[in-house]
């Protein structure tokens, strides 16, 4: 079964917009591949052939109004890879590499390559890989584009908390693989790295997961490893706004971006060490969320509002002043929003013996500069979480609208 719109069918679609971007879960009520059935060979000890689980077996359409990995509920594993193009490649070799990628993406995406050279995802089913490319500012310059470029990749503002590493930022183009098996996400950048050799080199990659579907008795919202429920109040696909406030609109500029989307990335450590010296209390305190379900501190449940009116016996309001989610709320913001889709990431342990964890925290919206940047200017002046975290790298792209039927992803831009 394909995922039509990059969301899985035989899910109750009610309970599925109200997790995107969170759902790492909500994957697993889906139906099987036709014809995609586990290659378990029936010999001693090993189990006769059955059917891929749904996880296995789950399948996200590549082409479609939008590119995959964006509304797709969020996969347990992901990479992030920004590329550089090598001296001397300008748009003709762009458009070919684009080209190249987007055949490799539809057939992993379907299962169905031919290559796979190295066998690692042989015995697995698609496991609703996506792969998702988009284009960073420096690209227009290097081809000769810079009258596409879009006004939205102006270079995000500095942030007082910024601490940002050049080197694992920006990127003229960007890569970002999703997939609920390892295995099946590995080949996938191992097979995107394969094909950039001789147009452009890797930048940087970053590694990310979150829960598996399945772990949990029922979908429910991701934690991040401060052990929050993270991705509760991201805008739902019900909203009337929901397209306008996270994609170009058709008729949008510039062309090519129609149906697009601008992806803000940041890399964000995690001060696990002090996070985890706070009492439960502290630490629903900074959030102005409860940590055992997600609802906020004025009462209910993970999906009652919260309210930012409520005041305390002692007159101080519940959900304090510098409460993230009181800061970083659209209602404070004018409206602001933007559909937060992160991996955490776990990259070892510092010198310091601290984890050298946080999230791969990537943000979807039609304008960054209506969404993004004016809930992180307020949070960097205001937010009681940013004692707990450190912006370490960042980047900005623009991600086209998906392909149609025959065409690969950018064409609008690189023939155009
Ligand atoms: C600039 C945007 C944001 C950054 C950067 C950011 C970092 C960040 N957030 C958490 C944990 C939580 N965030 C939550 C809510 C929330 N966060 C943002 C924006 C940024 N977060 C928004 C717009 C919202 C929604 C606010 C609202 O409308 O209520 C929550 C609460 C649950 C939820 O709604 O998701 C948590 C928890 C971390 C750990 C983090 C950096 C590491
Ligand atoms: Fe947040």
């Amino acid at each position: 079964m394909t995922q039509h719109d990059h969301e899985p069918q035989g899910v109750s679609r009610r309970r599925l917009v109200s997790t995107v971007g969170a759902a790492g879960a909500t994957g697993l009520a889906v139906g099987a591949t036709g014809g995609a059935v586990a290659q378990a060979v029936a010999r001693d000890g090993l189990a006769a052939p059955t059917p891929l689980t749904s996880v296995g077996s789950t399948r996200v359409a590549f082409h479609g109004k939008h590119q995959a990995g964006i509304v797709t509920p969020l996969q347990a594993v992901g990479h992030l890879i920004a590329f550089d193009l090598v001296p001397g490649a300008r748009r003709k070799q762009a458009a070919a590499l684009l080209k190249r990628w987007s055949r490799t993406a539809r057939e992993l995406m379907a299962n169905e390559s031919t290559a796979n050279p190295t066998g690692v995802s042989l015995d697995a089913g698609p496991s609703s890989l996506t792969i998702t490319f988009g284009f960073g500012r420096s690209f227009f310059s290097r081809t000769g584009l810079e009258k596409q470029r879009p006004n939205e990749l102006t270079p995000l503002p500095d942030f007082s908390g910024d601490a940002l590493d050049k080197d694992r930022s920006d990127g003229d183009l960007w890569v970002q693989i999703g997939s609920n098996d390892a295995l099946v996400a590995f080949d996938a950048l191992r097979e995107i790295q394969r094909q950039a050799a001789g147009t452009a080199r890797l930048r940087w990659q970053m590694n990310g997961f979150t829960r598996t579907p399945g772990a949990t008795r029922r979908p429910m919202t991701m934690r991040n490893l401060m052990g929050q429920v993270d991705g509760t109040n991201n805008p739902k696909r019900s909203e009337p706004n929901f397209d306008r406030r996270i994609f170009v609109p058709a008729s949008g500029s510039p062309a090519w971006m129609a149906n697009g989307s601008y992806a803000v990335v940041r890399r964000i450590r995690m001060l696990l060490d002090d996070w985890d010296k706070r009492t439960r209390n502290e630490q629903e305190r900074v959030i102005g969320r409860r940590k055992s379900d997600g609802s906020p501190l004025t009462g209910g449940n993970e999906d009652t509002e919260p309210d930012l009116e409520k005041r305390g016996p002692d007159g101080s309001p519940v959900i304090a002043a510098d409460a993230h989610a009181r800061v970083a709320a659209p209602e404070t913001n004018g409206g602001a929003a933007m559909l937060r889709r992160p991996f955490s990431y776990h990259d070892g342990f510092r010198d310091d013996g601290a984890p050298d964890a946080g999230l791969l925290f990537i943000a979807w919206q039609a304008d960054p500069q209506l969404g993004f940047v004016p809930v992180q200017r307020k949070l960097d002046r205001g937010d009681a979480l940013s004692r707990f975290i450190r912006h370490e790298a960042s980047g900005l792209f623009a991600v086209p609208g998906g392909p149609a039927k025959g065409e690969y992803v950018g064409e609008r831009l690189l023939e155009g």
